[in-house]
This record gives C-alpha cells, structure tokens and sequence, in this order.
C-alpha cells in the first residue's frame, strides 16, 4: 500500500499563518502583489514597512530562487494598505502545487480582494521585445491538462466553488486602468497584451517547444502565476498580472541566443523603476471592493 499522500493545508493550518500574521502587524492590506523574478524591487514602493522573512511566519514555505528574496512585505500606498511577497514559490522548486500557491489563501483570510501577479517570461509572439510589459489577458495551464491543478484534492466551500469559471480570470477593468496609466506614463510603445502559458521548468524550451506554444496561441511563456492565478480566483479575489518579457524565446535552429536566468534578472533590473511607477499609478486607482467575492 502507498501512504496517503496529503494534497493541501488544512483550513486551520492556513488560519494558523493568517492569524499569526494579524497578531503581528497593524496592516490590514486590500491589495497582494507578488514579484516575479528580478522584480522583488517593487516591494520598494510601499511605506509604513513591516517586514517578515519567510522563514519567520509558521507554514511558510522557504525561497531558493536567485531573484526571490523570500520576505513579506507590509506597507502602505496613497494610503492604500499592501503585502507584497517578494520571492514566489515553484513547481520546479520540488513544492507540490498546494505549497506554492499556499501564500494566495493566507490573502484571502487576511482580507486581500486584489491580486496583482508579476513574472519575468519569454516573449514567443514575434512583435514583442525584450522589455515589454504584457498584460496578460488569458492563459494556457500546461501542468493543469496533465492533472496538477492547484485545486486538485477535496474543495473546502469556505474558500470557493468545486468547479470555477475560468473565463474571466484577468479582471477586464483592471486591464483597462492599466491602459489608461501606461498611456499617461508615456509607456503605450512597450505595453503589449497577450496569453502567458506556464510550464513546470526548471529547463528552458527547446525550439520545437517554441514553435508548438507559439501554434497554440501562447504570446510568452513562464514557470509560474498561472496556479496562484487560479487559487486567488477560485476564493473571489480580483486578479491583475503582467509578463515582463525578459528574454525572446530561441525559435530558429540557426539561432546563437541562448536562454538563461541572468539575462531575466538584467532585465528586470532595467525595467524596474518603470514597472514601480505603473504598479504605483494602478494601485492609486484601485478601488475598494467591500470584501465582496467576485
Ligand atoms: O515566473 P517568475 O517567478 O517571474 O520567474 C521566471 O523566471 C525564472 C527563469 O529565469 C523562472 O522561475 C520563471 O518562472
Ligand atoms: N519557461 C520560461 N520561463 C522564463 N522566464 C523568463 N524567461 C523565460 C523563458 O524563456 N521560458
């Protein structure tokens, strides 16, 4: 006989990090960003910090990514109260999919009604650029058609339906204000919108995987967000999410470029100021949401 294998936190075990966490900080955030990979900088933009390493907080899985700084950050922006978690977890990290989507549920408890998702990933579709920012628009969840889906297991009510739509994952409105912010910013040239397709990594994509993500309508491609994605939607929260596109993704047999995760955090780097100042602008015209599920 195999032993049971366990397939999530239980509702008290997320209750146990959530309370903690209220015990220990006044903040009371509406608003969850997670940083993608060279992007933990946007943690900066928040004021009033209140700061938690990973490694403090009962439950929290650990960081091992280069570019993942494994810390919590509570603060305030234009008043608005914040968590940012700079460093995500994933798949390719050896959790099993209900770790690295854990944080997305302790949001929820504490209050959060928005998530705004960030990666670094690798533009496929051919008019985009190193440095452009997708808003992403849709996704594909390649683990999910294989049966590693987050929600995978017993559904627990207090969170969220059996079967969640999909369809309106990537909150419309919010795509929109984030339209209307790049154009104020000046920054309409590099902004694009797209499909963000997850695989489960470490390994970068070979040219024939390229080519068959591109077919099927994938315009960049990561190791991450879409099973947070899913998580935040699943208990009702209103999700944003931006690609920055780090690297292109190698389509050509004739091609010297080679993908590699120190090119992804050089970009990050030099998109980071940019990415704080739209982040910055979008959370201003956010507004509150009564803890309303939607
Ligand atoms: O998705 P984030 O965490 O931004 O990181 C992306 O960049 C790393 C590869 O360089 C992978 O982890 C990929 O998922
Ligand atoms: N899978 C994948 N993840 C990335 N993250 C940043 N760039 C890439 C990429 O080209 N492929």
């Amino acid at each position: 006989m195999f032993p049971e294998q366990k397939l999530g936190y239980t509702y008290e075990e997320y209750k146990v990090t959530a309370d903690w966490l209220l015990a220990n900080t006044e903040h009371r955030p509406l608003i969850a960003i997670i940083c993608g990979s060279g992007l933990g900088g946007l943690a900066e933009i928040l004021k009033d910090q209140k700061v938690f390493s990973y490694s403090d907080i009962p439950n929290f899985p650990q960081s091992t990514v280069h570019g993942h700084a494994g810390r919590l950050v509570f603060g305030t922006l234009k008043g608005k109260s914040c968590v940012c978690m700079q460093g995500r977890f994933h798949l390719y990290e050896g959790y099993p999919i209900w770790k690295v989507t854990f944080p997305i549920r302790i949001f929820r408890l504490l209050g959060v009604e928005t998530t705004i998702v960030t990666n670094a990933a690798g533009g496929l579709n051919e008019d985009y650029k190193v440095g452009d920012i997708m808003l992403i628009k849709d996704h594909l969840n390649m683990p999910g058609f294989a049966g590693n889906n987050p929600l995978v297991g017993p559904n627990d009510e207090r969170f969220g339906l059996r079967f969640p739509c999909m369809s309106d994952a990537y909150d419309s409105d919010l795509r929109k204000l984030a339209k209307t912010v790049a154009r104020d910013l000046g920054y309409s040239e590099f902004l694009k919108e797209g499909v963000y397709c997850v695989l489960g990594g470490p390994s970068f994509e070979t040219i024939a995987e390229c080519s068959m993500l591109k077919r099927l309508g994938a315009d960049a491609v990561g190791m991450s967000t879409v099973h947070e994605v899913i998580v935040a939607r699943h208990c009702g929260m209103r999700v944003f999410g931006l690609s920055l596109i780090t690297n292109k993704a190698v389509m050509d047999y004739n091609s010297e470029s080679k993908a590699n995760h120190e090119e992804v955090l050089q970009t990050g780097r030099e998109r980071a100021s940019q990415l704080e100042k739209m982040i910055s602008r979008l959370i201003e015209g956010i507004e509150p949401n009564n803890n309303n599920v939607c």
